[in-house]
């Protein structure tokens, strides 16, 4: 009997084995167990979710709007109506956009050159869009700088190089847009895009990690502060969506790229055109009860990382009948 036992357990301890041994090959990149294709159900919509002219009459500021999400967001409003004003530093790659997509929609795009980790760049920028629009009804803090390193390879300016642009460029803008629509009387949709390791932390991002997550204390602060102003202040997580900023800073290699997406219970990448729907959403009347919210959009991926059983998807259902009946056999503590 105790022979039985033992050989049953050597043949589990063997097929948990072979499988954390495929689960180690899939994160080093290696052909895979999931093929990824439960992504099949979850394909992403790429139309504009809202009704057409859901944006007429309003305008909107995207830092950072002249590439990857902010660009996707951009377009997005820009369709439903908005007259957008982009913001940051590459006044040649804004004013591509800016011309891009206000032909594609028929919406006037703005394009301003501004430094966000500079305040007296910030106010000139403002003054420049109170000229071309009047103060803008939603404004979107997307600007953002990251890289992958190891913290004790970080310099003292590479750590005041992301926190300047993501914390203190947020704050910036949002103060010094705040203070005018206050003194206008004017109501406005604050959002922040921030990230999922804003909550958890993340090594090897340490300095983005520590300035999103001042940026959602920021937006949650501001929410309970500035709702009596007719803001209201709300926060965006993405999950991985490729595009060049991000993915060339994150990723350079493309080695965990498929590991990334193993973790994903959706099985795919995110894509800019359903951020932008989303982030549409927040910043349309349609929300207009929404403040303070933090919404993940992650196809799943943060409680993956998160469940601390999660890894037992390897498992197979003949491996379950064996596990199952060691436990049933189990009496007692
Ligand atoms: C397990 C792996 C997972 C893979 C993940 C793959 C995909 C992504 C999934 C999720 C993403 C989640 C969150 C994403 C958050 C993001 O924010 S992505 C957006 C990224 N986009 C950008 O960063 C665009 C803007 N970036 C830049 O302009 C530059 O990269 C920079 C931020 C560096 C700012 O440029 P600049 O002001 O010109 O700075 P400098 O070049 O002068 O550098 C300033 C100091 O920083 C040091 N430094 C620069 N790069 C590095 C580096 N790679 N490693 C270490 N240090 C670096 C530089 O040396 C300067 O310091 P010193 O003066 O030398 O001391
Ligand atoms: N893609 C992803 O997987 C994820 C992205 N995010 C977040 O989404 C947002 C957009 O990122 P993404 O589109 O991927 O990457 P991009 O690199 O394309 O976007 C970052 C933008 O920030 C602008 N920017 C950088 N520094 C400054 C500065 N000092 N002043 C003004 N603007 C600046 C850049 O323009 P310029 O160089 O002209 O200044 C660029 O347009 C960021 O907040 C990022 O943290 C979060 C989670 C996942």
């Amino acid at each position: 009997m105790a022979a039985r036992v033992v050989g049953r357990t050597g043949r589990l301890a063997a097929v948990v084995r072979s499988s954390a041994v495929r689960l180690q090959s899939r994160l080093h990149g290696s052909t895979g167990l999931r093929s990824g294709s439960q992504a099949n159900f979850f394909p992403p919509l790429e139309d504009a979710m809202l009704p057409s002219g859901s944006f007429n009459n309003r305008m909107a500021l995207i830092t950072g709007g002249g590439t990857g999400l902010g660009r996707a967001m951009t377009a997005t409003l820009s369709q439903l109506g908005a007259q957008c004003i982009i913001a940051s530093r590459k006044l040649d790659v804004l004013q591509r956009t800016a011309e891009e997509i206000s032909s594609q929609t028929g919406n006037k795009v703005h394009a301003v050159q501004c430094d966000v980790r500079d305040p007296q760049a910030v106010s000139q920028c403002v003054d420049q869009i109170e000229a071309l629009t009047g103060l803008p009804d939603v404004i979107i803090n997307n600007a953002a700088g990251n890289f992958v390193c190891p913290s004790e390879r970080l310099s003292p300016n590479a750590w005041k190089t992301i926190t300047d642009i993501v914390l203190n460029g947020t704050a910036f803008v949002t103060l010094e847009l705040g203070k005018r629509l206050i003194q206008n009387q004017k109501g406005a949709s604050f959002l922040a895009i921030t990230t999922i390791y804003a909550e958890s932390g993340s090594g090897f991002v340490v300095p983005s990690a520590s300035a999103k997550a001042g940026v959602e204390a920021l937006y949650k602060s501001l929410a309970a502060e500035w709702g009596r102003y007719g803001h209201r202040f709300n926060i965006i997580q993405p999950g991985p969506i490729r595009t060049k900023g991000a993915f060339s800073r994150l990723d350079p290699t493309g080695a965990f790229e498929k590991a990334m997406i193993d973790r994903i219970p959706t099985g795919r990448l995110g894509t800019p055109a359903e951020i932008a729907n989303l982030a549409a959403y927040v910043s349309s009347n349609y929300a207009s009860w929404m403040s303070g919210a933090v919404i993940r959009f992650d196809g799943g991926e943060y409680v993956s990382l998160a469940g601390e059983f999660n890894e037992l998807r390897s498992v197979t259902p003949d491996q379950w009948k064996l596990l199952e009946a060691m436990i049933r056999k189990t009496k007692g503590s």
